[in-house]
């Protein structure tokens, strides 16, 4: 196993916190997370004076002050309390405490099934008052994702292809995906992003359940993502 596999599996962890402990903290940081998802918009639209921008800026640094007294050297890692609750708080997609995440909450069915249902606003813009394909990449990644893993064939993503159809405008916005098929370790999934209109991206991804979490002393991670 290289290096860089033993560091990274050290950052899947069991640390047994209880449904209501880990409710609590939802509670508490779901809402930070939040409120800096909102001030990125701010930053990126605000049309204040010098002044204000300079007092705001102040603000902030005192709120970065408090919160740099205690920190976790990163990164956040995937966590599972004592039932076996999953938390992914640090991705990139979906995380609960990360901000640079749009504000995504998966449903997903036992059958292989993930949906959406999420508004993006100005901060994931590409093209003048559209998504931006990179973000609609993100999303899709996560929704195909997060297929495989409800349907109990997690993998890492192999193959992701996209066809961008129509222009994904920002606002509201529906993703879902389905598991096509599994064969094997490899998990096919199907996908799209859809607005107002119709269809925008649509999606195909094959998923791989890596070697290093295929049995062995792997065993113990079975979900890698
Ligand atoms: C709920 C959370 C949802 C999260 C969704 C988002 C997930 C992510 O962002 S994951 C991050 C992005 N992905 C990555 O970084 C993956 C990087 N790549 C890897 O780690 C490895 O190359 C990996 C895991 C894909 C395959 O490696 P490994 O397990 O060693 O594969 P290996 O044993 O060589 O091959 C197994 C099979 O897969 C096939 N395969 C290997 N790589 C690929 C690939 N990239 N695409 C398609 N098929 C592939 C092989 O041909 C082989 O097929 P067969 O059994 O039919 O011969």
């Amino acid at each position: 196993m290289t290096d860089s596999i033993a560091q990274q599996q050290m950052l899947y962890v069991r640390d047994e916190m209880s449904d209501a402990e880990i409710a609590e903290q939802a509670d508490l940081y779901g809402p930070l997370t939040d409120s800096v998802r909102e001030l990125i918009e701010l930053a990126l639209l605000t049309e204040v004076d010098g002044p204000e921008v300079r007092a705001a800026q102040e603000h902030l640094e005192s709120a970065k002050q408090i919160l740099r007294t205690r920190v976790n050297p990163g990164p956040y890692g995937v966590r599972w309390g004592a039932s076996g609750q999953k938390r992914a708080w640090g991705n990139a997609a979906a995380g609960l405490r990360n901000a640079i995440a749009p504000p995504l909450v998966f449903n997903f069915d036992a059958d292989g099934r993930a949906w959406t249902d999420f508004h993006l606003g100005s901060a994931y813009e590409g093209p003048a008052g559209l998504t931006h394909g990179g973000i609609a990449a993100l999303v899709l990644d996560q929704a195909l994702g997060s297929a495989a893993e409800a349907g109990g064939a997690p993998g890492m993503t192999g193959t992701l292809n996209l066809r961008y159809l129509r222009p994904t405008p920002l606002g509201a916005l529906h993703a879902e995906a389905r598991i096509d098929r599994v064969e094997g370790i490899k998990t096919i999934v199907t996908g799209q992003l859809s607005g107002p209109d119709g269809v925008c991206v649509e999606a195909e991804g094959i998923f791989i359940l890596p070697r290093w979490a295929r049995g062995g002393d792997s065993a113990k991670v079975s979900d890698p993502v």
